[in-house]
C-alpha cells in the first residue's frame, strides 16, 4: 500500500512552536501533533499545507524549508509525513476549528504531551537542536 501523503507545519513564534490537539471524536483523537493533514491530488506539499492551516486554524503561514520526513507504518497503512517550517503572516487569532485545543510550547515541553507516534522522529529533532539560531531558520 503507498503511503498517505502528510504535510505538517512546524510554525514558530520566538521561542515556541504549535501544537494542536486532535478532536475527541476523530480516529486518533485526542493525541497533540503538528498541524496539517493530507495532501489532495495535484496539490504541492506547499499548497496542501497552507490549506490545511487555513482550514483547521483560520490563519495564514508562509512555508519554510523541509524539516524532517518520517515514513510511520500505523496499523491502517503507512503514512509519509513531510514537516516544514513554518511562521504565521498575518496577524489574525488562531481559531480552534478543525482541533480542539493548541497550545505554543517550548521544545523543552515536549515531553508533556502525548503526541502522535509518528511525529518521534520530529520531537527529537525538535529538541535536539532546540529553537536556537542555529536550529530552526525561517527564511
Ligand atoms: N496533521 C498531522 N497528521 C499527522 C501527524 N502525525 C501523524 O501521524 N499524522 C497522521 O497523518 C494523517 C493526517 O491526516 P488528517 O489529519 O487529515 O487525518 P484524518 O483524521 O482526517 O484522516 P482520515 O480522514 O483518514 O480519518 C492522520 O492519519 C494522522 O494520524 C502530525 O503531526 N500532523
Amino acid at each position: 500500500m503507498p503511503p498517505l501523503l502528510v504535510t505538517a507545519a512546524i510554525i514558530r513564534c520566538e521561542d515556541r512552536i504549535l501544537l494542536t490537539r486532535r478532536p475527541p471524536h476523530v480516529r486518533l483523537g485526542g493525541w497533540w501533533e503538528f498541524p496539517g493533514g493530507k495532501l489532495d491530488a495535484e496539490e504541492s506539499p506547499q499548497e496542501g499545507l497552507k490549506r490545511e492551516i487555513i482550514e483547521e486554524l483560520g490563519i495564514e503561514i508562509e512555508v519554510g524549508p523541509i524539516f524532517e520526513v518520517v515514513y510511520y507504518r500505523y496499523e491502517r497503512g503507512p503514512v509519509l509525513i513531510m514537516a516544514y517550517e513554518c511562521r504565521q503572516c498575518d496577524d489574525r487569532p488562531i481559531r480552534n476549528i478543525e482541533v480542539c485545543d493548541h497550545r505554543w510550547i517550548l521544545p523543552t515541553q515536549l515531553d508533556q504531551f502525548e503526541i502522535l507516534p509518528a511525529d518521534q522522529p520530529i520531537v527529537e529533532k525538535l529538541q535536539t537542536i532546540g529553537m536556537t539560531a542555529s536550529g530552526i531558520q525561517i527564511p
